[in-house]
């Protein structure tokens, strides 16, 4: 048996058809929709990531001002830059990208960030209203994007095991309440967890989000399970997920190739969010 791929490029290019059309009419409307993005040092990976979300907005059509600081800059100016993106009228969406360099305070800055403007939805009011079921805030994109991969497989969620490997707030943990508020029985693993093969293998739906490659195995996983791999590991300039794709391909129904899976869906919840934040700002 071999597993269907499930083509996460496909996924967004349907959704960015659909996105392109909002973003004209709040345009029409007189909204131009702008979303900030502040890198903080040179790390390679995040440079990729910043640049493939200015062509994410570039393709919708939102204005996309890229803040490119020193590795060394210190919080306060940090704090300054947020607070005035904050109180810009003509920005919509804020996004500092994480990891930030070890001596600053990612939280403090999270916090700051106005939760109207937290398309990444990483605020507190944001992940508490994820948490709380209520609803209206912004979704991390990673997991939102990863609910639309999963609906494309016409697998219903509804009753069925599900399984998280990785808690971090970015992922893991909205991942897991959005299976849950989606009725799956949902389980969390982290590096603590014991027993994590057999319970990997029980799962209906394998969500691995650890950042180890090729960590998951084919013996982990369920016959015909949906494996959604989350993982960017760079190994010798290659880029890896955290599951093993040959051996998933012979075990899982469907599972997301690493890249073209998860990443691009990404991209494209965070240009939703977007024009959400515009839409409401407008
Ligand atoms: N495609 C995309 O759009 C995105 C991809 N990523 C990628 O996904 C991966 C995870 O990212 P992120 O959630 O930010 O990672 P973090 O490093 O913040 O969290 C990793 C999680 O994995 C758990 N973990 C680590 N090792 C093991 C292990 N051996 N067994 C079980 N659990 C383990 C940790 O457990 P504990 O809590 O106990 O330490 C932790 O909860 C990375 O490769 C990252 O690059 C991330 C965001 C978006
Ligand atoms: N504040 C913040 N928000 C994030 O959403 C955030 C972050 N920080 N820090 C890092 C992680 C990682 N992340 C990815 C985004 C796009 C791809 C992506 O475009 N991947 C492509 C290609 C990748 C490549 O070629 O290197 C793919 O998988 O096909 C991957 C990973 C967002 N993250």
């Amino acid at each position: 048996m071999s597993a269907q791929i499930i083509d996460g490029k496909k996924v967004s290019k349907d959704v960015r058809e659909e996105l392109k059309a909002k973003c004209e009419d709040l345009k029409a409307k007189g909204v131009e929709p702008c979303l900030a993005v502040v890198l903080v040092g040179d790390d390679p990976g995040s440079q990729v990531y910043v640049r493939n979300k200015e062509r994410g907005c570039a393709e919708v059509g939102i204005k996309s001002i890229a803040y490119r600081l020193d590795a060394g800059i210190t919080q306060q100016t940090l704090l300054e830059l947020v607070d005035k993106l904050n109180r810009d009228p003509a920005v919509h969406g804020i996004l500092v990208q994480l990891p930030l360099p070890k001596h600053l305070d990612e939280k403090e800055v999270l916090r700051l960030i106005d939760p109207k403007k937290d398309v990444d939805g990483f605020h507190v009011v944001n992940a508490g209203s994820l948490f709380t079921g209520e609803g209206g805030g912004f979704v991390s994109c990673t997991p939102q994007g990863i609910m639309r991969l999963i609906a494309s497989t016409g697998v219903s969620i509804e009753g069925k095991n599900a399984v998280v490997i990785g808690r971090s707030n970015i992922v893991g943990k909205p991942m897991a309440m959005l299976l849950l508020n989606a009725n799956a029985t949902v389980t969390v693993c982290h590096s603590r967890t014991k027993n994590l093969k057999e319970i990997a293998k029980g799962a209906d739906i394998l969500v691995v989000a650890i950042g180890r490659p090729e960590f998951v195995t084919g013996d982990m996983i369920k016959s015909g399970a949906v494996v959604i791999d989350v993982g960017m590991n760079r190994v010798d300039g290659k880029l890896k997920g955290d599951v093993k794709f040959d051996e998933a391909k012979e075990v899982a129904g469907y599972v997301t190739p690493v890249p073209g899976g998860v990443g691009p869906t990404t991209i494209t919840m965070l240009l939703s969010n977007t024009l959400q934040a515009a839409e409401a700002q407008g």
